[in-house]
């Protein structure tokens, strides 16, 4: 379409109706100038777009010029050659861009170095190829007409020579104000002006790159297409994406949820799993607990089985004691009885000696007067001087008479008198507390017994005339045993793994108590029945018990005491026989490789009690050992003496570790009683032994008083029921001085042997005239204490 006048696009502006179009400023105030040979192109349905064109005054922008050519890409709009105002021909392409509506060149004007192209024409076609491509054909430059072909590549600003392949007879001619077309991929030319004057041929132009631009294109727009479908693919995609993102948000935050509800669980069962561990422990500690006490209720159910073997004991003990009692009451009244009678008789003694007395003083008389009749006689004599010889003889034989009368009374009268004192001196010396038994159903035997006995020691009595009263056995104030207890070493272990780390803090560790008296005590001690497990402490128990009832004849001990020496602890002299009637010590220490001086128990030598003068000699030094016994406590020993003798523990110097002191278990044998070992039924046995010692009192109560214990050993035959021997097992008599001096010795020792050999004689003479009943199934050890305090 044509049009007289033209908008010169100054300013633009967007049409705004179908009919609009484009024109420069205010329409009102910009004329429209008339042009020709301008360039018109739509650009959009209801648009065109009009340039150059001769007459308007375009200013800065492309030169003015008419008879070019241009076409439209999009929204460029693409400006080629064509005659300028001062009619020379142009060979630059412009492009307008419809959107900014600015003007640029797109490449350098043709006659620079630089340009490639297209000449300088006008009357030329420009066609669209493939969106991108410009095709130009033809045109004249003021002399010639051109039949050339051009490609100007809109992207790059290039342009590229068509080298169009035809036979010579189908090549169209040169022209000018033609008119170039596309259908399809191809170019229809058509008619212009050619060399020979108007042309009206229609030639058809194939152009491989165009072909293959167009598949290009139709390949494009099916990519675009295909992009466009991608487009829509990507943005279901991104809308997945976005509805994935949501959903991945949600999972985020339900993850978020899980895992703070995963930490939550995982801090509950954390929190429960300590909880477990803690109950664990708990029960551990219960199960602990429970293992401890069901040790301690069987250590309690062992302690009180040992106790009620104990007490069972205790209870035969004290049946024995109460029926030792009951005899000895029952001896007391026969003594008493007794007693009343020798009382009796020494009234009658007394009223005896008073007739006796009077007897005496009437003889006296008698006397006299036998005397004055003698006188008498004498004065007959001398009156008769010479008197017979029969009458003198008369008066010797009376005299002989009276004289023998007179010291016969006198003899009978001095015994009479010993007798008395005898019984006084009986009735004020107490029977030693010897363990006798009597009942009256043994009444009769014991007296037929006391006959024998009474026949037997008149015979005695009569070897005893000439015999000399030997000791039996030696005086022991201390015994050892050696190798004593195998339970010793399992004690010594107890005690070295309690003390084994000196950091170990239990219970068990620290049981002792540090006795100090000062100038008498200095130790540490506990009971060994607290520190010990039970049955070992039951063994330990067991083997003394055995010790004492066997060997001593005692039937029980003190609880058991441990003590451990080091750095300064001992034990000054002391006595303690109120404990009971031996003492004893068990050593734990090991003696051979200690480390320490001192420790040994010390006890007085025998000879400084009650004469020290006697044995004293001026001539003659002394040391600790002949003051002392020194026994020294070696490994499993265990060492019996008699708590009266002053004993104690040499200072111990040289360490202050437990583990290298002296230890040692210690205590007292109790409860002297006769123990049987073998088929005698006790109760018999000890009625048959105490007819045979009640006597034995008699005759010992007519010896110088004694002190201290005796035990000895009596072997029953099965077989005949006699006695067939007796051994004295441990012996710590020893005879008072007082009494000693009574019989005219020096020494109140026993060592002497004299009083101590007379007791013992009497002793075992007593007991070998015992009698027990027979019995088929052997013979019977008695291990008897006698007490003499
Ligand atoms: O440990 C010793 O050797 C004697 C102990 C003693 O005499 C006592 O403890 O009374
Ligand atoms: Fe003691």
């Amino acid at each position: 379409m044509k049009t007289s006048s033209i908008a010169v696009p100054v300013q633009q502006r967007a049409a705004d109706d179908a009919d609009s179009i484009w024109f420069a400023g205010d329409a009102a105030s910009q004329p429209m100038l008339p042009v020709r040979d301008f360039a018109a192109c739509a650009c959009g349905q209801n648009q065109f777009v009009v340039s150059g064109g001769f007459g308007s005054d375009l200013g800065t922008w492309p030169t003015h010029r008419r008879s070019h050519a241009a076409a439209l890409i999009g929204h460029q709009l693409f400006v080629h050659g064509g005659l300028n105002a001062d009619g020379a021909h142009l060979a630059d392409m412009w492009c307008l861009d419809l959107q900014s509506w600015q003007w640029r060149q797109c490449c350098a004007a043709q006659g620079s170095e630089a340009a490639v192209g297209p000449s300088a024409r006008r009357a030329h076609t420009l066609e669209v190829v493939g969106n991108r491509y410009l095709l130009l054909h033809g045109g004249y430059d003021g002399t010639t007409l051109l039949g050339d072909t051009w490609v100007f590549d809109t992207r790059s600003s290039t342009w590229l020579a068509v080298d169009v392949q035809a036979p010579a007879s189908e090549m169209p001619v040169p022209r000018a104000l033609h008119c170039l077309t596309s259908i399809g991929e191809r170019f229809v030319l058509l008619g212009g002006k050619g060399p020979l004057g108007e042309l009206g041929d229609v030639s058809l132009l194939e152009c491989p790159a165009v072909q293959h631009g167009r598949r290009l294109q139709q390949q494009q727009q099916a990519s675009q297409a295909q992009l466009l479908r991608c487009q829509q693919r990507c943005a279901q995609l991104d809308a997945d994406l976005a509805c994935n993102r949501a959903e991945l948000r949600e999972a985020k935050q339900q993850l978020q949820a899980s895992l703070q509800q995963n930490s939550q669980l995982a801090a509950e069962a954390a929190a429960s799993s300590k909880a477990r561990t803690a109950l664990e422990s708990q029960l551990q500690e219960a199960r602990g607990a429970a293992a401890t006490a069901q040790q301690a209720s069987q250590q309690a159910a062992a302690h009180v089985e040992a106790l009620e073997r104990r007490l069972a004991r205790a209870r035969q003990g004290g049946n024995k004691a109460m029926q030792a009692a009951a005899s000895l009451t029952q001896q007391l009244q026969a003594a008493h009885a007794k007693g009343n009678a020798l009382r009796q008789q020494l009234q009658q003694a007394q009223q005896q000696l008073q007739q006796q007395h009077l007897l005496l003083c009437e003889r006296a008389a008698e006397l006299a007067v036998v005397r004055s009749e003698l006188t008498e006689c004498r004065a007959r004599a001398n009156s008769a001087a010479a008197a017979s010889s029969s009458a003198q003889s008369d008066f010797r034989v009376a005299l002989a008479r009276s004289n023998k009368l007179y010291s016969q009374e006198l003899c009978h009268t001095q015994g009479l008198l010993q007798a008395a004192r005898k019984s006084q001196k009986q009735l004020a010396q107490q029977p030693p507390a010897a363990v006798g038994f009597s009942s009256k159903a043994a009444a009769q035997k014991r007296k037929r017994q006391q006959q024998r006995q009474r026949k037997r020691q008149g015979k005695a009595d009569d070897d005893e005339d000439d015999a000399e009263l030997t000791e039996l056995s030696k005086a022991q104030h201390v015994i050892t045993v050696p190798d004593f207890s195998p339970v010793s070493q399992q004690l010594r272990d107890v005690f070295d793994e309690r003390f084994q780390d000196p950091r170990h803090t239990t219970q068990e560790r620290f049981l002792w108590d540090y006795w100090y008296v000062k100038d008498q005590y200095t130790l540490h001690r506990t009971q060994a029945s607290a520190y010990f497990p039970e049955q070992l402490h039951s063994q330990l128990v067991d083997a003394l018990l055995e010790y004492g009832e066997k060997q001593l004849g005692c039937r029980a001990i003190s609880p058991v005491w441990m003590s451990y020496y080091i750095d300064g602890c001992g034990q000054d002299l002391h006595c303690d026989s109120f404990h009971g009637p031996f003492a004893y010590v068990l050593s734990l220490t090991p003696w051979e490789g200690r480390i320490f001086t001192g420790g040994e128990t010390q006890i007085l030598q025998p000879q400084l009690l009650g004469s020290f003068w006697q044995s004293f000699s001026p001539g003659k030094g002394m040391e600790l050992t002949d003051l002392v016994t020194l026994v020294e406590p070696r490994f499993n020993q265990l060492t019996v003496f008699d708590p009266r003798f002053p004993h104690g523990v040499r200072p111990v110097a040289g360490t202050r570790d437990p583990q290298k002191g002296r230890l040692v278990l210690h205590g007292w044998f109790t409860e002297p009683s006769p123990f049987f070992d073998g088929p005698l039924p006790e109760e018999e046995a000890l009625q048959d032994l105490n007819a045979a010692l009640f006597p034995m009192f008699d005759q010992l109560q007519a010896l110088p008083q004694v002190t201290g214990t005796i035990s000895m050993q009596l072997r029953v035959s099965g077989e005949t029921g006699a006695v067939t021997d007796v051994t004295f097992l441990a012996d710590t008599l020893v005879a008072l001085p007082a009494a000693a001096a009574d019989l005219g010795l020096g020494s109140g020792l026993l060592d002497s042997g004299t009083i101590r050999g007379a007791v013992q004689h009497v002793i075992r003479d007593s007991l070998m005239a015992a009698e027990f009943p027979e019995s088929e199934e052997g013979d019977t050890v008695i291990t008897l204490p006698l007490v003499f305090e």
